[in-house]
């Protein structure tokens, strides 16, 4: 249409110049990402229309309104103006999918607005205001009201002025001092931050080879990189990650019902604990504009969390300078900080995040339910603890729903949902909007020991310790991991969350300390293998980046660069000697596979419970809580990418090798989905015969 337009155009004498809009008050998010999967629209190219309509001998005026991205704004570069309403965004999110800007925009952008700015927008995909385009030189005019007047004034405007000078694809790249030395240092940038993940690269080679060489050569070159990227599984896996994460916006209880219309507007938030966790939630709370009363147990902790709440918000405060949203967190009308639990009798939804003690937290919603208004929500930020016995402790169950955050909570976007047996419609999809509303992917899951993310991190943690047993290292695991993509190994993040978190409560399960039966195995609980290594370092003091020693030893208590620790080595070695275990080569292949099968396969587990809706909801909470390479799609979609029966076949081997170890036996759903003849992911939710019995 936009070709057939053009041409019309050119061909009426009448036409003096061309505006080009979108509708509704959108210009355009760009390609339709089903579509790159599909090969009826992989012939159609968008390059030549936007050489179209910089050819055109007419002026051509874009009005840029809501958002401008990939295809879209490669359009816009196109045109000759480019005028913009105030509230735009712009982008080439290519990256963020897997691919390159294939329309020429790897070629057009550093024309118009140099290499570094250019560099930095194409190869993270990130999106502008549009008064930062302003000053970047890639819209010639900014409005804060009609945008498609203003860009009809501009057309009238420049009617006869020549139009070489507005042709970008004729234009220079804006040259460097340095160039040379520049993008040697962007790329080694890209690369290091991209562990594996092809499209930042080719995204910076497109772009050096604008530099390089003229631009129908460039043109040739983006064309290239962008079929090796389109053919490529991880473009794929990105996209099928886009969907996923709205996916889990789409949820409905077993009767069908889907509320999600409640406004926060006005609602008064309470944020009960300001620990590691309060702290981040009520900034996050502060940034999503929500009025809220902080409440701590004591002056002394009060004044210790108002504190690092106000240095994170001042840091936020400062990332925000010259945008057009301000935080408003000095006026106590939108930010309170209290020890008086009279204040809750006007709040709409509380959201408790005390120390995780079961007693403690029952004995605390009690008193909400006492003391809240009945319409209150009462939340808890549990990362383990049982909803249900939760609420036992209410009058009002239906009410209480679990809202467990992600540290840091100002910084990680998940928000696991959790559904108490009694927990109403109504509070699910108020959560879920207060996860909107917070800019957070809120997904809905059951309720039992460690919720989702973290019940498939048990098996994935516990493989990682049972291959120092038998002869790895730390510093090896966590370099396969790394290699695979996460941005940690699971000894650096152990170090990093504290060991002391999971001795606490392993202790609190009998597993270790006091309350172990006396007589019990060493190396095995309630019949399973069981590793005391975590325990032996607490008990030695080693809790991680906070002691300055954990699995790695840090330059000082605090510290922040791990270095593998000889006194772990030989500690392990003693151990083994102890234990009469042999040590053995560990080979890449195995800690990968024994750490993620684990994890996966507890994830078929999760799914055939009825805990979560399908596999998109565990690759949306592992993509955007554990720092899951975004590239590899989450657990569920590698393991099918992978395909079932090799996941089965590797489970099994390790299994027989290790029977005491119940978490590599494959689970019932997976050896199903195998012998359906490797169903692929829409549709293993097909070969259950009840879904989601508690969503
Ligand atoms: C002709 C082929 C030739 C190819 C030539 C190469 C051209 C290129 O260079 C390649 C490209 O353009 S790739 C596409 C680049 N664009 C993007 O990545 C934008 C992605 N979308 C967004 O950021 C937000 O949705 C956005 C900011 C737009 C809106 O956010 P909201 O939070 O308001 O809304 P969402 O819930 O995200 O989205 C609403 C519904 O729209 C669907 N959707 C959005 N963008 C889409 C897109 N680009 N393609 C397909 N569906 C898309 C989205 O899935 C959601 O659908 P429902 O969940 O069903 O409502
Ligand atoms: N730290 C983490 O990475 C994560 C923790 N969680 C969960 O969040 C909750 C809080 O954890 P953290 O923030 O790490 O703990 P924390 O120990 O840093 O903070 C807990 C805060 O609660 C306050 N508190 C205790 N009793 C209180 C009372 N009666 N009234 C008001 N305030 C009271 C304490 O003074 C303290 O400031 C726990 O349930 C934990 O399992 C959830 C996700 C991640």
């Amino acid at each position: 249409a936009l070709e057939d337009g053009l041409k019309k155009a050119d061909a009426d004498p009448s036409v003096k110049a061309v505006m080009i809009c979108g509708e509704n008050g959108k210009f355009s998010a760009g390609a339709d990402i089903r579509g790159f999967s599909s090969p009826k629209t992989l012939g159609v190219a968008l390059g030549p229309i936007v050489s179209l309509i910089e050819s055109s001998e007419k002026p051509v005026v874009a009005a840029i309104e809501g958002v401008a991205l990939g295809g879209g704004l490669e359009v816009a570069l196109g045109c000759h103006y480019r005028v913009a309403h105030a509230k735009a965004r712009m982008g080439l999110p290519e990256v963020t999918i897997g691919l390159l800007p294939g329309a020429e925009g790897t070629q057009r952008l550093p024309r118009l607005i140099g290499v570094p700015a250019a560099l930095d927008m194409i190869t993270t995909g990130k999106h502008i205001p549009a008064t930062e385009a302003l000053k970047l030189g890639l819209v010639d005019e900014i409005v804060e009201e009609n945008t498609i007047e203003a860009a009809i004034r501009l057309a009238n405007k420049v009617i006869g002025q020549p139009l070489g000078p507005r042709r970008l694809s004729l234009k220079p790249v804006p040259k460097l001092p340095n160039m040379e030395a520049f993008l040697q240092e962007a790329q080694v940038k890209v690369k290091r931050q991209a562990r594996g993940f092809l499209a930042p690269e080719l995204c910076f080679q497109a772009v050096q080879a604008a530099t390089q060489r003229p631009f129908a050569e460039g043109v040739r070159r983006e064309r290239e990189l962008f079929q090796v990227l389109l053919s490529s599984g991880q473009a794929q896996a990105l996209q099928y990650a886009f969907f996923a994460e709205r996916a889990v916006h789409r949820w409905a209880t077993p009767g069908g019902i889907n509320l999600l219309f409640i406004i926060f507007d006005s609602i008064l938030l309470l944020s009960l604990g300001l620990g590691t966790m309060g702290q981040g939630i009520v900034t996050s709370l502060v940034k999503a504009n929500i009025p809220v009363v902080a409440l701590e147990q004591n002056l002394e902790y009060l004044n210790k969390g108002r504190k690092a709440v106000m240095v994170l918000l001042e840091r936020e405060a400062k990332k925000m300078e010259g945008g057009a949203q301000k935080l408003d967190f000095h006026n106590p009308a939108r930010l309170q900080f209290t020890v008086d639990f009279n204040l809750l009798h006007d709040v709409d939804l509380v959201i408790e995040a005390v120390f995780e003690n079961m007693a403690l937290k029952k004995e605390i919603f009690h008193k909400l339910s006492n003391i809240c208004k009945p319409g209150a929500l009462l939340c808890t930020n549990t990362s383990a603890l049982d909803i249900d016995e939760i609420a036992s402790a209410t009058s009002r169950p239906q009410q209480v729903i679990g809202t467990h955050f992600f540290s840091p909570a100002h910084v990680m976007r998940l928000l696991e949902i959790i559904y108490g047996r009694h927990t109403s419609p109504s509070a699910i999809a108020t959560a879920m909007q207060l996860a909107k509303d917070m800019k957070k992917v809120g997904v809905v899951v059951g309720n039992c020991f460690g919720f989702v993310g973290n019940r498939m991190m048990f098996p994935y943690v516990e493989q990682a310790v049972f291959l120092l047993e038998e002869g790895s290292r730390p510093e090896a695991v966590d370099q396969v991991l790394e290699d695979f993509g996460f941005k940690i190994g699971p000894f650096r993040m152990s170090d990093l969350a504290g060991l002391d978190v999971g001795w606490r409560s392993r202790k609190g399960q009998g597993l270790t300390g006091p309350s172990l039966p006396a007589g019990s195995s060493a190396r095995q609980r309630r019949g399973q293998r069981y590793s005391p290594l975590p325990d032996l370092l607490c008990e030695r003091g080693r809790f991680g980046q906070k002691t300055g020693k954990g699995w790695y030893q840090y330059e000082r208590a605090g510290g922040r660069t791990a270095t593998p620790d000889p006194w772990i080595h030989g500690f392990l070695s003693q151990y083994r000697d102890t234990h009469r275990i042999e040590t053995r080569y560990i080979d890449q292949e195995e800690i990968l596979e024994r750490c993620l099968f684990s994890l996966i396969n507890e994830g078929f587990a999760i799914l055939a419970e009825g805990i979560a809706s399908g596999p998109e909801h565990l690759d949306v909470i592992y993509l955007n809580g554990y720092g899951w390479p975004k590239h590899r799609g989450g657990p569920m979609f590698y393991a099918s990418t992978v395909g079932l029966p090799r996941v089965l076949a590797k489970l099994q081997k390790y299994s027989e090798a290790h029977p005491d170890v119940p978490k590599l036996r494959p689970s019932a759903f997976l050896k199903k989905l195998v012998a359906v003849g490797n169903a692929p992911l829409k549709e293993w939710m097909s070969y259950l015969s009840r879904q989601s019995p508690k969503l």
